[in-house]
């Protein structure tokens, strides 16, 4: 392994702001987050698949009165996140490393106020359907883990997953959409202000290029 990505995972392993297999707090937090990892007990924000974590880390400093957790299987894209929120002094805002799958294991029932899922990997094949992070499977888990009403927010570049997650959604009872755009930067109503203000890396890159950004705002209760 290449010296500084072995310098970073070693890094991770001594900060507390982050959660990985191999620490006594992994799967350990479950319904506990707000009061034993974080320094206030505020309303817990998860951004799934966080990457380098630009989106958690650009949420907790717009938001001291909340807490965030970015989540990713990397652990060197953790460790940029986890180093600009130091670099940034915020207090509000940790990492976990985990794959998604295990969710459940990791939070208890109705613990998260709102969920991020950002730029997820498409995964356009047929097969991979239920790896999609908007799967049905996946909004089950995310039902079971938001306090009834929680907000959840997608953000992408591709049409493909979009139109898929709009589809499931209408086939998911009690879904309902309060916001939707499939050109977020070219919306001037006041509503979409907050959620024009930070980008996340992969958010620039596709914006570089002049892809339109999709995003839903949607409850599951
Ligand atoms: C396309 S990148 C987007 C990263 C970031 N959200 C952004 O917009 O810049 C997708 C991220 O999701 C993570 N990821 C993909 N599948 C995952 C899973 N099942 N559980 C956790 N993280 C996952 C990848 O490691 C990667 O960092």
């Amino acid at each position: 392994m290449p010296r500084v990505k072995l310098q970073r995972f070693q890094d991770n392993a001594s900060r507390p702001d982050i959660i990985e297999p191999g620490k006594p707090e992994y799967e350990q937090l479950g319904g506990r987050w707000r009061t034993d990892f974080f320094r206030e007990p505020h309303p817990l924000t998860l951004e799934v698949g966080c990457g380098k974590g630009e989106y958690t880390v650009g949420l907790a400093q717009r938001h001291p009165q909340r807490n965030f957790l970015g989540l990713d299987i990397k652990g060197e894209r953790i460790w940029r996140g986890s180093t600009r929120a130091e670099e940034m002094g915020l207090t509000n805002v940790g990492f976990v490393r985990m794959r998604a799958e295990a969710l459940a294991a990791q939070f208890g029932p109705g613990e998260l106020s709102e969920i991020w899922i950002t730029f997820p990997d498409p995964r356009p094949r047929d097969r991979d359907i239920k790896r999609r992070l908007t799967s049905p499977r996946f909004l089950a888990l995310y039902e079971q883990l938001l306090t009834p009403g929680g907000l959840l927010h997608l953000k992408t570049d591709n049409e493909g997953l979009f139109e898929y997650t709009l589809e499931t959604l209408a086939a998911q009872p009690g879904a309902r959409i309060e916001r939707l755009t499939r050109d977020l930067y070219a919306e001037t109503d006041p509503a979409f202000t907050e959620t024009q203000a930070i980008q996340t890396n992969f958010e620039g890159k596709y914006r570089a290029i002049g892809v339109p950004i999709k995003y839903v705002q949607f409850r599951l209760t």
